[in-house]
């Protein structure tokens, strides 16, 4: 492109790379689904970076060269979680999963499914949205004040800048560390004689702790959303609803999540997923069960800490599992 290019000619330009660098980071990210070859990815990237740098002001909050990073922050703001972020309960047996659907159905006159959830071992994070813009990021922290990571966030490529909706919303999820990545993570530290992390939970707060945003940006950390706040607000009912939208929206949805309607299927998801823990490539600690419909929330509504509409049921911890990881996993 010559330099008679005006800055009207480099925004028309830019908001095509954009787009198209968006779409290919959105297959490949957000659907796990690789679309086009690096080499295509890396040239109209280079492109869009070099016609933002001669022309500054045609940048915008969700083009992809705002993903990479680049300040070193001298600390994390502490933030106020307007709704708290709660806790979950957990049980430990099917019995006791038994005991929490029966209590919860003899409040509950009207009958309800689960949605059933895999229970992703990383880290709570808050993502808000104003008319469909990524504007801050958080981390869970106590449940009521947690911490400002917004920058660390808009590196992790899973989690949209631009929803396909300007709606605005708060949504909570888990960022996590791939098993593979954590894997490929731990023998570089070995090989640079740094501590290795001890899981990839540890690795994935480690990452988002880094006040150099250029290397959580090389941690290949990734999301999956389970919970839009203030559903009513939008006229969404049930709580597998509110993952289809999301997921309609541009968010990263876990797949393995189901709609359970008796307590037999139940059983079946735990054992089924208990069985494919060892080769999902993300640890997981059990399984999510809340009521499908936003009604029973409404009924039973919560203590301070939990809702009574859901549960966490934990795996008992599985040792050989760690063996595996090392074999499975290494690069
Ligand atoms: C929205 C509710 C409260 C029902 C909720 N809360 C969750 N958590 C709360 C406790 N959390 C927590 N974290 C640290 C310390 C205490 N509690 C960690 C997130 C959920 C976590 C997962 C997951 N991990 O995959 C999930 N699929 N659904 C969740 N749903």
């Amino acid at each position: 492109m010559g330099n008679l290019l005006t800055e009207q000619a480099a925004q028309k330009r830019a908001q095509e790379l954009r787009k198209q660098l968006n779409e290919w980071s959105y297959q490949y990210y957000v659907m796990d689904r690789p679309t086009v070859e690096d080499i295509a990815y890396d040239k109209s990237y280079r492109e869009l970076v070099k016609l933002e740098k001669k022309f500054p002001k045609i940048i915008v909050s969700d083009s992809p060269t705002q993903r990479v990073g680049g300040r070193v922050l001298d600390g994390f703001d502490k933030l106020n979680h307007e709704l708290p972020m709660l806790s979950l309960g957990d049980v430990f047996s099917k019995q006791e999963l038994l005991d929490f659907d029966k209590r919860l159905r003899k409040v509950v006159a009207e009958d309800f499914a689960y949605n059933c959830e895999l229970k992703i071992d990383g880290l709570a994070i808050s993502l808000v949205y104003k008319n469909g813009l990524f504007v801050q990021g958080s981390t869970r922290g106590n449940g009521v004040i947690g911490e400002d990571i917004t920058e660390n966030l808009k590196t992790v490529k899973a989690i949209p800048l631009k929803l396909t909706e300007p709606v605005s919303i708060e949504v909570r999820g888990e960022c996590y560390m791939p098993k593979r990545a954590f894997a490929k993570l731990n023998a570089q530290r070995e090989a640079e004689g740094k501590p290795v992390f001890a899981n990839p939970r540890n690795a994935a707060a480690g990452s988002l702790r880094q006040l150099d945003t250029k290397i959580t940006a090389r941690r290949h950390l990734s999301t999956f959303i389970y919970y839009l706040m203030e559903p009513e607000k939008l006229g969404i009912e049930k709580q597998s609803e509110a993952l289809q939208k999301m997921s309609e929206w541009g968010f990263r949805i876990n797949p393995e999540s189901r709609v359970t309607a008796a307590a037999t299927e139940i059983d079946a998801y735990i054992d089924e997923y208990q069985a494919k823990r060892i080769a999902l490539p993300y640890d997981i600690d059990g399984i999510v069960l809340k009521a499908d419909p936003f009604s029973v929330q409404q009924i039973v509504g919560n203590t301070v800490k939990v809702p009574r509409w859901a549960i966490a049921y934990k795996f008992p911890p599985d040792e050989q599992e760690t063996i595996v990881r090392q074999i499975e996993w290494t690069v």
